[in-house]
């Protein structure tokens, strides 16, 4: 294994496990304060189409601001995983949701879409670069890396303690524009206010 990705995947180990030290009931809270501060400072712009994602256990649970977008009637799009593929697809309610191993995921007779402006993007760790780590299987690294997405504004979320001063980085990960966290917002928005 090259020495960055060998670090990286240490410091992932330690990350997973610090998140799981956090109660359900400090989890549920972090996800309603971090979605109330992502519907303050992007509802107001939201385009038609956003991907999000469904929280996996241990991330910030975002339901809030995916609720929120549904009610907007905004396009909520959310991750599909087939083999090694990543794509976005629109859903209209949470319970077009299916299980897919450890996590839920639009059903195959969701639509796909490869237009999306705002991708809200999970993370096990960030760092103030704006630099991004993920399980390491590369989904997103994959799919952010597709000509479609090329200008896609790209919004980190993830718990304060988990925002590091630096990560390892490797060539093909690609940053985020913003991070936004309980206490922390890094980076700048899109439009000008
Ligand atoms: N909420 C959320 N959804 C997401 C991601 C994410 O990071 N967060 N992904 C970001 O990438 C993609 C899925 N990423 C995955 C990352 C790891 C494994 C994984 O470890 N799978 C196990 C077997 C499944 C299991 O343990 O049940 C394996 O392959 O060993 C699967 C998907 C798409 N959806
Ligand atoms: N654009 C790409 N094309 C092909 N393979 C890629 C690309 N980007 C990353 N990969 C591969 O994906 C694997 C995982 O990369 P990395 O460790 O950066 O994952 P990650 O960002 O933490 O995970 P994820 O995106 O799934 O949350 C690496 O082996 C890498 O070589």
């Amino acid at each position: 294994m090259h020495r960055i990705s060998a670090v990286k995947q240490q410091l992932r180990l330690v990350c997973q496990k610090q998140r799981q030290l956090i109660s359900f009931q400090q989890q549920q809270r972090l996800g309603s304060i971090i979605s109330q501060r992502l519907i303050h400072l992007l509802g107001p712009h939201l385009p038609t189409n956003v991907a999000s994602y469904v929280p996996l256990a241990g991330e910030v649970d975002i339901t809030p601001l995916n609720t929120y977008i549904l009610k907007q009637n905004g396009h909520l799009l959310l991750p599909r995983v087939t083999g090694v593929d990543m794509s976005m697809h629109q859903v209209t309610g949470l319970n077009q949701l299916v299980r897919h191993g450890k996590m839920w995921q639009p059903s195959s007779d969701t639509c796909r879409c490869d237009e999306v402006p705002l991708i809200i993007v999970p993370g096990v760790a960030f760092d103030k670069l704006r630099n991004r780590m993920g399980y390491g299987k590369g989904y997103y690294d994959r799919f952010l890396a597709n000509n479609n997405h090329h200008r896609s504004f790209l919004v980190g979320v993830v718990q304060e303690d988990l925002l590091f001063a630096s990560i390892p980085a490797e060539p093909h990960d690609r940053k985020v524009d913003m991070i936004v966290t309980e206490t922390s917002i890094i980076g700048g928005k899109p439009w000008k206010s």
